[in-house]
């Protein structure tokens, strides 16, 4: 079954339209949503949410339609915003007290069995808790409603690398059952090399490409050669950029003419965005 199914999504701001946009994400799988500062991935996490309004586009989780089933699906879905600025002052006691009351499959042993498993005091004001620990707080919150589907935007920004590599364990075990699926937006491309089961890149508010990790890399490759070799390849290059030495570019793996005799290499996504990113640079 798929987890989530969004089908040409279209948002428009008055300085950004978010165009198009489609992707699925198969249940038990990590996706990672990948793209540059304002390429529209809050928006389209906003817009999965039914927390801003869609100008056009269809969105399903877990098989039925959000916009006729958002009340039953939200106590399915688990969220969080990098941050929770609000309630500063409240324990986190009291405020589960109040979140767990929006939820009839809310499960009190399983919270506990969370807060204990991500060392989480109950005591503790929301004010007092690090940026890893509130990622924590709203995965135990989210967990302990039963979601099936876990949407979280950048919840690794601001963790050290330690605290990083001990969340996105934790995700790889959640999804491991099976039955939850994890979509998570990042700028930490490293972090998706280790866990994420799918990419979905967003550029200028559009899908540029969403495919299953190893499929998405292989789409592409990074060529190095000298300064004469370009003007042979320039224009089925994606991108590139002149050194020294020659020319580093990046290209679409079957657009490689091996009687070029070139090297190619298997690129990073750290690479693949760079390169796609000045691609469309040029266009806009
Ligand atoms: N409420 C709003 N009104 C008008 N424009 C908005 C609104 N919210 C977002 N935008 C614009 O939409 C664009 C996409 O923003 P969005 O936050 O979705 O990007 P993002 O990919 O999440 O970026 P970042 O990685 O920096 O968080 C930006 O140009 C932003 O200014």
């Amino acid at each position: 079954m798929l987890a989530l199914d969004i089908k040409n999504l279209s948002k428009r701001y008055e300085h950004f339209h978010l165009q198009d946009v489609s992707f699925q994400l198969e249940q038990g799988y990590i996706m990672g949503f990948i793209g540059a500062n304002g390429a529209g991935k809050t928006t389209t996490i906003k817009s999965i949410l039914n927390l801003t309004r869609i100008d056009s586009g269809e969105i399903h989780i877990l098989g039925k339609n959000m916009a006729e089933h958002e009340v039953e699906l939200k106590q399915e879905i688990g969220s969080a915003f990098g941050d929770i600025n609000f309630y500063t002052r409240s324990k986190i006691s009291s405020l589960t007290n109040v979140i767990k009351t929006f939820y009839r499959n809310w499960d009190d042993a399983t919270y506990h069995r969370y807060m204990k498993k991500f060392n989480l005091i109950e005591d503790k004001k929301i004010a007092e808790l690090s940026t890893g620990m509130k990622v924590k707080y709203n995965l135990a919150l989210a967990l302990s409603h039963g979601a099936k589907l876990l949407i979280l935007d950048e919840p690794t920004s601001g963790l050290d690398p330690v605290a990083r590599d001990h969340l996105l364990d934790i995700f790889q075990e959640l999804v491991g059952s099976g039955e939850i699926s994890i979509l998570f937006s990042t700028h930490i491309t490293s972090d998706l090399e280790k866990c994420a089961d799918y990419i979905t890149y967003l550029h200028n508010g559009r899908i540029i490409n969403s495919a299953e990790k190893e499929e998405f890399i292989d789409t592409y490759r990074l060529l190095n050669g000298r300064k004469e070799q370009l003007e042979q390849i320039k224009d089925r290059l994606i991108s590139y950029k002149t050194n020294s030495f020659g020319f580093t570019g990046l290209i679409y793996t079957t657009d490689l003419d091996p009687a070029l005799h070139l090297t190619s290499t298997v690129p990073n996504l750290e690479e693949i965005m760079i390169y796609c990113s000045k691609k469309e640079d040029t266009y806009v």
